[in-house]
């Protein structure tokens, strides 16, 4: 819609003939955007190859679980070199790899020409509204990340270029783990300060982490980072948020899922960085009680009482050793 509204010939590609068609003939998304409006001028496909045809950048919007098999299909479909931009926020399980990582992996080489990040607080329940919204783009080419933010930038879309391309995508994908638990918490009846504390103490976690894996500090400082976690713990737009708070008011994992009827990223992330935390030495403990939570049976109000009851540190101690 950002891109239709900016004036560009865009189409939406998706995988059920009658989303494409409520899309392209009543400019509604009734399921996941009920009361939204679309501009006239965005046209929706169900057909891979017509969706694609004569596109000079495709930007990648599938669920995390979906990004390898479109590129596949993608692969069949697309003749010449496109510029890729994604949106998808998420750590791959098992493979620990970023989604740009999945994308180049899976993309063959002669049709795509560079990727781009994109990320950063902008539910699309707000954006789809006009409603002021900044993200961060970042890809290894500059030019191509410049690319992105011209096609982007409006009055109420904003778009900053960053060079951390690993910070960028880290920070997306794991502000999904501590917005699941800012849900739990707030549905065990806790309050403000602990969501304070999950905010600050996740960016410590997230940091850490993202450090290890290459990325500059000061990138999770940023929209990317910082920006995400606030939009994502504090808003009832969030699923991730909302999936947490079923969980901390006693919901199973499975009746969780079955309810939401959207994607719920966090949960697979979750896997993903607690893996990650092992192979890496690098401590994650919020990750780990949700960890324990999700995929292990564990009580959400045992886990907050260990993570209150660990031994005493310095804040700053992890600071060391980031000049
Ligand atoms: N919603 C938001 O505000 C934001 C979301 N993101 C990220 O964007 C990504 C997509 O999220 P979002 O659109 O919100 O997810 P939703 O669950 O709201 O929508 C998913 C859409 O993708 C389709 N889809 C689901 N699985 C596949 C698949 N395997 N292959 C192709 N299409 C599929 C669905 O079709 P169907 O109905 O047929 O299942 C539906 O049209 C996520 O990684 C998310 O973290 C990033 C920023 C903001
Ligand atoms: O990433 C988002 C907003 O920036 C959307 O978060 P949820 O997937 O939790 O809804």
């Amino acid at each position: 819609a950002v891109l239709a509204s900016n004036g560009h010939d865009c189409t939406l590609w998706s995988r059920r003939t009658e989303q494409a068609e409520e899309i392209a003939e009543k400019h509604t998304n009734e399921q996941y955007l009920p009361g939204a409006v679309l501009p006239d001028t965005l046209k929706a496909d169900h057909n891979l190859a017509r969706a694609v045809s004569g596109a000079s950048i495709i930007v990648m919007a599938v669920p995390t679980k979906g990004i390898r098999k479109v590129c596949r299909d993608l692969n069949s479909v697309l003749e010449g070199p496109v510029l890729f931009a994604h949106v998808s926020k998420g750590i791959e399980p098992d493979t620990h790899k970023r989604i740009s990582e999945v994308m180049e992996e899976e993309l063959d080489r002669e049709i795509c020409q560079g990727i781009v990040v994109l990320s950063g607080p902008s539910h699309a329940e707000e954006v789809i509204r006009n409603q002021p919204t900044t993200v961060t783009v970042a890809a290894k080419n500059t030019e191509h990340a410049r690319r992105v933010q011209d096609l982007f930038m409006n009055q109420s879309f904003r778009v900053y270029t960053n060079d951390d391309v690993v910070g960028v995508e880290i920070g997306g994908a794991l502000k999904n783990i501590i917005a699941l638990a800012a849900g739990v918490t707030d549905g065990l009846g806790y309050g403000d300060n602990a969501k304070a504390a999950l905010i600050t103490r996740g960016l410590a976690e997230i940091t850490r982490l993202g450090v290890a894996m290459g990325a500059n500090p000061l990138t999770f400082s940023g929209l990317s980072g910082l920006g995400d976690l606030i939009v994502t713990c504090t808003s009832v737009h969030s699923r991730n948020w909302r999936a947490g708070n079923m969980l901390g008011k006693g919901k199973s994992l499975d009746e969780v899922l079955d309810s939401m009827g959207m994607v719920v990223e966090g949960v697979r992330t979750t896997k993903a960085a607690h893996q990650l935390s092992k192979e890496c030495g690098v401590p994650m403990p919020i990750t780990e009680a949700l960890y324990a939570v999700l995929f292990e049976g564990q009580k959400p109000i045992d886990r907050v009482e260990l993570l209150m009851g660990r031994m005493k540190k310095n804040e700053t101690e992890d600071l060391a050793g980031w000049s």
